[in-house]
């Protein structure tokens, strides 16, 4: 039997949250050493600010803005930071979710705190590691601040599980997640998820 269709959440997330999709096959992997990272996003009337990755891990990917928690900084404050090293901007962010996640090619797991804000000062710049970028948010979302002349949200183009919490955070509904990933055979960083499991607040 599966472990990772039972309600009960994986290893490294916390407790008190009900799953709202899960799949895959196989046990969870262990978790040894744990990285801090955090992610952070621009929501607005009718569309998210999204960052095409330029150089390092996630190369080609669009994203949202962050990086590795510094020795001595909370997630909070590297979220910020990330942000502005990254796009030039500065936010209030506020912590939406955790995600979690153990790839078979990186001895370590990542831990990551998700952030969004409404508003922003400056101005979005293209940086060194970042290309900012505005997507519409769906239709269904986003209601009569629909803006039909940006392009959709490119889930193609991005991590395999944002599809799946990516609802959550433009309604600004917390959440928890994880995935295993297991490198896909092909040439480069490709990987694909092999079992996963996210959650939202019991209460919602
Ligand atoms: C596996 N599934 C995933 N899905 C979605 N997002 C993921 C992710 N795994 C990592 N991330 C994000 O990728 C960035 C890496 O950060 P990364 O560029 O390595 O850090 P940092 O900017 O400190 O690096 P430099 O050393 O300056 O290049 C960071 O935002 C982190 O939240």
């Amino acid at each position: 039997m599966s472990h990772t269709n039972s309600i009960a959440a994986p290893p490294g997330l916390p407790p008190n949250f009900v799953a709202f999709a899960t799949g895959g096959t196989g046990e969870w992997t262990s978790i040894a050493e744990t990285r801090q990272y955090t992610n952070a996003f621009i929501i607005q009337e009718g569309k998210i600010l999204l960052g095409y990755k330029k150089r390092g891990f996630g190369l080609g990917k669009y994203n949202g803005f962050g990086g590795k928690v510094d020795p001595g900084e909370t997630p909070a404050e590297a979220a910020v930071r990330e942000l502005q090293e990254e796009a030039g901007i500065s936010a209030p962010l506020e912590h939406t979710g955790t995600l979690v996640f153990l790839l078979d090619t990186v001895p370590w797991t990542f831990h990551i705190d998700v952030y969004s804000a409404r508003e922003f000062t400056g101005e979005p710049i293209e940086t060194d590691e970042m290309r900012p970028e505005w997507f519409a948010l769906p239709s269904d979302i986003a209601g009569a601040a629909f803006v039909s002349d940006l392009p959709q949200i490119p889930y193609e183009t991005m991590w395999a599980d944002d599809v799946y919490w990516m609802r959550h955070l433009l309604q600004g509904i917390p959440f928890v997640g994880r995935c295993d990933f297991e490198k896909d055979g092909l040439e480069g960083e490709g990987s694909k998820i092999v079992r996963w499991w996210f959650g939202a607040p019991r209460h919602t």
